[in-house]
């Protein structure tokens, strides 16, 4: 006879559990539910991060989409990033009836980052600035409709030229990625809204990603868009798309580059942003992009904040992780024993 699905889902568990060493056997695993499109199943659940997690005694479980979440499991944290409002209502409502399960992260925190104006706000909020930096966000402005208003509204706002226009939606569709530098300002009328207008900061054509796994903060260097010049500004007008234009950046960090541009910004400084924007946007795990204005040492701009980016691209990674993944575990314990 045939054997049902959730059976043979069953018996693949248990020869899973089976090939654990037998001291995480007696003692409890961690059990890691994802729900990941199958790009970020690749890209985060490498074989290196598996294994060293079956080491730690943490099982990685793939969610099944077209089961209730309930009859899974049982889990002790759940990871994911996947977009829709049925998804959303689904995790919402398992987050209600498993107040037991760490889901990461609350949908409804997440949803924050998917507008480009509330994402940033937390920073502009902030005015963070101490002896180690000054961090801002770029002057930016919403144009909800109506393209052609569009040179009239950015000169009352006084923005400088060039600016980038990035979508409103920040959803994580290949749209949403899709960028342009508008270099004058009738060739505005061209671009299409829902969109945020953002101005250009000169920052030597690098920029940091700081990433967020918890309490840990790892920052890489990045190739960025190279500055743009008076010269460059008379020179050129229109505007220029550049789709996807982050993901194929490379890594800068073994670049020949000018110190003052490679120099990361100040440990501290981002300790502190990384605290606040944990404690205020309610998120575990994200990251952000960083730029320090070119010619200053210590003016900084924060540019885009992602939810659950390409971890498998941050050094170490598969250390961090596990360790923040068990430490969710233990901090549950302690609460409970408490
Ligand atoms: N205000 C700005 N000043 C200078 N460069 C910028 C600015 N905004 C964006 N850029 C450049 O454009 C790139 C893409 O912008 P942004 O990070 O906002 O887009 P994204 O599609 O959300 O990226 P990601 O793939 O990281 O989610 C940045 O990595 C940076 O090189
Ligand atoms: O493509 P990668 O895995 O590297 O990760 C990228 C991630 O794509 P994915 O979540 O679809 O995989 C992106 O998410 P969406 O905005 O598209 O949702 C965004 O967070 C990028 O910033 C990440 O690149 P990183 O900032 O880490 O370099
Ligand atoms: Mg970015
Ligand atoms: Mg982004």
């Amino acid at each position: 006879m045939r054997m049902m699905k959730e059976e043979i889902e069953e018996q693949t568990r248990e020869e899973e559990l089976l090939s654990f060493p037998q001291t995480q056997q007696q003692s409890k695993l961690v059990v890691v539910g994802y729900a990941l499109t199958s790009k970020k199943t690749k890209s985060f659940l490498q074989p290196k991060l598996e294994g060293l997690a079956r080491n730690k005694g943490i099982l990685f479980v793939a969610i099944d989409q077209n089961r209730p979440l309930s009859d899974q499991g049982p889990f002790d944290i759940v990871l994911h990033k996947l977009t829709g409002k049925e998804w959303r209502q689904i995790l919402e409502e398992y987050r209600q009836t498993h107040p037991e399960v760490t889901v990461l992260d609350p949908p409804y925190a997440i949803q924050h980052l998917h507008n480009r104006q509330s994402m940033l706000q937390c920073v502009a909020d902030m005015n963070l600035s101490n002896s180690y930096g000054k961090v801002d966000v770029p002057r930016q402005l919403v144009i909800e409709r109506d393209a052609s208003s569009i040179p009239d509204v950015v000169l009352k706002a006084g923005l400088t030229l060039p600016l980038v226009a990035k979508p409103l939606v920040a959803d994580g569709s290949a749209k949403s990625h899709e960028l342009s530098l508008a270099y004058d300002q009738y060739s505005l009328k061209k671009l299409e809204p829902p969109l945020v207008l953002q101005e250009f900061v000169n920052h030597g054509g690098v920029l940091f990603k700081v990433y967020i796994v918890g309490e840990a903060i790892k920052v890489v260097r990045r190739f960025s868009l190279p500055d743009v010049t008076k010269q460059d500004l008379s020179r050129s007008a229109g505007v220029f798309r550049f789709p996807r234009v982050s993901c194929a950046a490379a890594s800068a960090d073994d670049a020949d580059l000018d110190p003052c541009v490679a120099e990361l910004p100040p440990r501290p400084l981002l300790e502190r942003l990384a605290k606040e924007l944990r404690r205020q946007l309610g998120l575990r795990l994200f990251n952000l992009d960083i730029i320090r204005e070119h010619g200053t040492r210590d003016q900084f701009y924060v540019i885009d904040i992602n939810y659950f980016p390409g971890y498998g691209k941050m050094p170490e990674y598969e250390h961090i992780f596990t360790d923040f993944l068990l430490s969710l575990t233990q901090s549950r314990y302690k609460k409970k024993s408490c």
